[in-house]
């Protein structure tokens, strides 16, 4: 007998359409979902995935941004190549330095869009879930502050915890517009939502005296 999961899978209305039309995962419908609301992802767009694999949101980024786009994905796990020559995979961890000087050197500098679906993996304590997912959530934040263009916008998974209104007033300050949402195909039981950033504004650096 299948576990639970693979049982419920089988009545997943989202599970069973990404197997029908060739989509990675059934989340690959969420970013559909979100940027059909935010329009994140244009044409020609630079692209980078923090936590990709197996990299559903990822084809959906190749899919809008065209020939002339590029998109980046990073994951723990392998991500299966994709036939267009306008992705890159990266397989490590991108709370390090490595690999986000790795990502800064195949971008050659900025992105348009940063997406990131990147859940920690979880022990089961709640304190230390919450943690870890706070963690996850500053560091996608610190390098949408490094990487993002201005106007260049930003969606990531959160898990609401005790930190999650002080981390919407501080997105409040970086970009024009903040959303939280949960796309219909993200499931009802779960604590998941998504938070949007619309039209990044860069810190100006301070001039220097001297
Ligand atoms: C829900 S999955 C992403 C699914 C993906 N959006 C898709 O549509 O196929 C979350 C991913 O985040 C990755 N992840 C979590 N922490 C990470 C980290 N520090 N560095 C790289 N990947 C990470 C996990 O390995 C996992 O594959």
């Amino acid at each position: 007998m299948g576990s639970r999961w693979q049982m419920e899978k089988k009545h997943d209305p989202y599970y069973k359409k990404a197997k029908k039309e060739d989509y990675r995962s059934r989340a690959s419908y969420k970013i559909k979902q979100l940027d059909k609301k935010f329009k994140l992802i244009k044409e020609g767009d630079t692209v980078v995935d923090l936590g990709a694999a197996p990299g559903g949101w990822s084809q959906v980024a190749l899919e809008k941004v065209g020939e002339e786009g590029l998109v980046i994905g990073v994951d723990l796990n392998r991500i299966k190549p994709f036939p267009e020559e306008n992705f890159h995979g990266i397989r490590g961890d991108f709370t390090t330095t490595e690999v986000q000087e790795k990502v800064m050197n195949l971008i050659g500098g900025k992105a348009k869009v940063v997406i990131s679906d990147a859940s920690p993996s979880l022990c089961g304590i709640k304190n230390i879930d919450q943690l870890r997912s706070i963690d996850l959530t500053n560091t996608v934040i610190g390098i949408a502050d490094n990487i993002l263009e201005p106007k260049g916008n930003l969606v990531m998974k959160v898990f609401q915890g005790p930190e999650y209104k002080d981390m919407l007033t501080r997105l409040k300050k970086k970009y024009r517009q903040v959303k939280t949402t949960k796309p219909p195909s993200s499931r009802k039981k779960s604590s998941e939502m998504y938070v949007v950033g619309l039209d990044f504004k860069p810190k100006k650096n301070k001039k220097s005296k001297d």
